[in-house]
């Protein structure tokens, strides 16, 4: 009873009273992103934003950030305990995102495989040295952050002595210790995020504002990085506010939810909500589909078949005697930990790791499609994989000029501009035949048709069912890529990596930035006619249920622990 009297009287933290909030630069007249938002978190609340609307749950945390238009504003701004102190908004607030987001409109293809490679100079700034851009090399931070009784530390200011503190505690927490002196563009996408989280803290914002943190992460950092999150929030030192997918686990000491959905927000205290929440079908999202089962597999072609695969830099051993064989039909699922070398064994697949060359007998062998990967120039291998990976898509050119039917058909031949009349490529020889100039096109529609907007209720982009479904789809194939949402160009790309029937399928990340009817959607069509029987799988994900497939259908798992290869049947 004190407590709630206590909370009633608390101050805002957040105070939204009855508006909308429209993207800047909308038309007057625009429908709003968000209407009639009634949102107030006192002081004391542990609130997250749940919700998988296209950018609606991002829309609602940039709203706080001042980044999308209030109407009518709230008086003292939306977040009223900040007007109170004299800190500039960039200071007082940080928004760290996972969720996938267009990227900026640029046009060339940058080179995401350089990483594989020997480091350029310019990529050469440490973990250690981003977070401290005022020390110009590893040595004169170190006593800031090992050496407490040294004289140098007691010159600092206690900001400074603050975020060395902090530095220290959290890269120890979140499993980033022994990374401090790799360059950062070495690092794996989970250790990443992870160091993006540690350098918004050691900042000391008033509230950090965290977009789904759990994506990407493995499922041991995520209750490290959830208590952590825990215990600054409850000690005011940076509040946070935590965006969710709908089919995240909601952490227990949330109290409060907003959801978002269908361009309304809901809020409440968490039991009440949790039931809407489950009315909103969250169990379907992971689902779909998941009544039909596969044929068993052919199961005879060996497409890839490694045999004491390894990759080391200098002393980092990161790949070990791998021992893995993908046939004709198989489904994978790819697991291990942040870090365990899963994205390397990929591009040592796809031919995109210098490395790939150098598995020679007689202590090791790579096959792909039946031949030594010496054998296959680089571009034959991408015509013959098809990859959807957050590497892919963030390194994807985002011209004004590409349309969605252009995006598609670089699929045939695994490239990353449209080449070739009507952007059908040119194929392994330089050119097509008429026949299979046919074939690809009727092919581009076929899966624009199979994953269009008319599949996921895209009424935003343009989706029409019934007569105008065939001018939908068209209308859908000529807009510009780089205009789309950033959930609908990861479906592209999906329709990018299934459009030339390739034998073997790489799914890393695959519903990043996706919502739950667009995830509905492509499991459910990659279990029906996106794939043929005969062609293989592979899975990347640190979450079990976002496999398309079950046990029943036969899916396999390779674990790779510490570099290390296990095939769990
Ligand atoms: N050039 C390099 N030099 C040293 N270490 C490297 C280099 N490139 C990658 N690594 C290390 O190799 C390890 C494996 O990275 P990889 O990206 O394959 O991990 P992952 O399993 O895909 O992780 P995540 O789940 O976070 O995506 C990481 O610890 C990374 O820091």
């Amino acid at each position: 009873m004190v407590a709630r009297r206590w909370l009633a009287r608390s101050p805002f933290v957040v105070r939204i009273p009855n508006a909308n909030v429209y993207r800047f630069g909308d038309p007057d007249g625009a429908r709003p992103v968000l209407t009639a938002v009634d949102w107030t978190v006192r002081e004391g609340e542990s609130w997250a934003v749940v919700g998988s609307g296209v950018g609606e749950k991002t829309a609602l945390l940039e709203a706080l950030l001042g980044n999308m238009r209030i109407s009518p504003p709230p008086p003292g701004g939306p977040l009223p305990s900040l007007s109170l102190k004299p800190r500039p908004i960039n200071d007082a607030v940080f928004l760290v995102s996972f969720a996938q987001r267009p990227r900026a409109s640029v046009g060339a293809f940058y080179d995401y495989t350089a990483r594989y490679g020997a480091v350029r100079d310019e990529d050469r700034v440490t973990l250690r040295q981003s977070m401290f851009p005022e020390a110009s090399d590893r040595d004169s931070i170190m006593p800031f952050i090992v050496d407490s009784s040294c004289h140098q530390r007691q010159d600092m200011s206690s900001k400074v002595e603050e975020r060395a503190r902090r530095f220290d505690e959290l890269t120890d927490k979140l499993g980033l210790k022994h990374l401090l002196d790799l360059p950062l563009v070495t690092l794996s996408n989970g250790q990443t995020r992870r160091a993006r989280i540690v350098k918004a803290l050691i900042e000391q914002p008033d509230i950090l504002l965290l977009d789904e943190p759990l994506t990407g992460l493995d499922f041991k950092t995520r209750p490290a990085l959830l208590s952590l999150l825990h215990s600054f929030h409850a000690s005011n030192n940076p509040r946070v506010i935590m965006g969710l997918r709908l089919q995240d686990p909601i952490p227990e000491w949330i109290t409060h939810m907003a959801l978002v959905h269908d361009g309304q927000v809901e809020t409440g205290e968490r039991t009440s909500m949790l039931e809407k929440l489950n009315s909103h079908n969250r169990g379907a999202v992971l689902t779909a589909g998941a009544a039909r089962t596969r044929s068993s597999s052919p199961n005879t072609v060996i497409l890839v078949d490694m045999q004491n695969v390894n990759v080391r830099y200098h002393e980092r051993h990161v790949l070990r005697d791998i021992n893995w064989s993908i046939r004709a039909g198989d489904r994978w699922h790819l697991q291990g930990a942040n870090g365990s070398g899963k994205t390397t064994l990929l591009s040592v697949l796809t031919g995109d790791h210098p490395q790939s060359y150098t598995q020679r007998a007689p202590k090791a062998a790579l096959m792909l499609f039946g031949a030594p990967r010496r054998t296959h120039a680089t571009p034959h291998l991408r015509a013959r994989i098809g990859v959807v990976s957050p590497e892919l898509y963030n390194a994807w050119p985002r011209g004004r000029d590409m349309t969605v039917w252009e995006a598609v058909a670089t699929g045939f031949d695994g490239g990353f501009v449209p080449l070739g009349p009507r952007g059908l490529g040119v194929g392994l020889q330089g050119e097509l035949s008429e026949s299979e100039r046919t074939w690809r096109a009727d092919r581009v529609w076929e899966v624009i048709r199979g994953l269009g907007p008319h599949t996921w209720g895209g009424a935003e982009q343009g989706a029409e069912v019934d007569a105008g479904e065939v001018e939908s789809v068209k209308g859908f194939a000529e807009r510009p890529f780089a205009a789309l949402p950033a959930g609908v160009q990861s479906i592209v790309l999906l329709m990018r990596a299934l459009v030339g029937r390739p034998s073997l399928v790489l799914l890393d990340e695959v519903w990043s930035g996706m919502d739950d009817r667009m995830i509905q959607a492509a499991r459910a069509y990659l279990r029906g006619d996106g794939l043929r029987k005969e062609q293989a799988v592979v899975v990347v994900s640190h979450w079990e249920d976002e496999v398309p497939w079950g046990i029943e259908d036969g899916v396999k798992t390779f674990r790779l622990e510490e570099g290390e290869g296990t095939v769990l049947e």
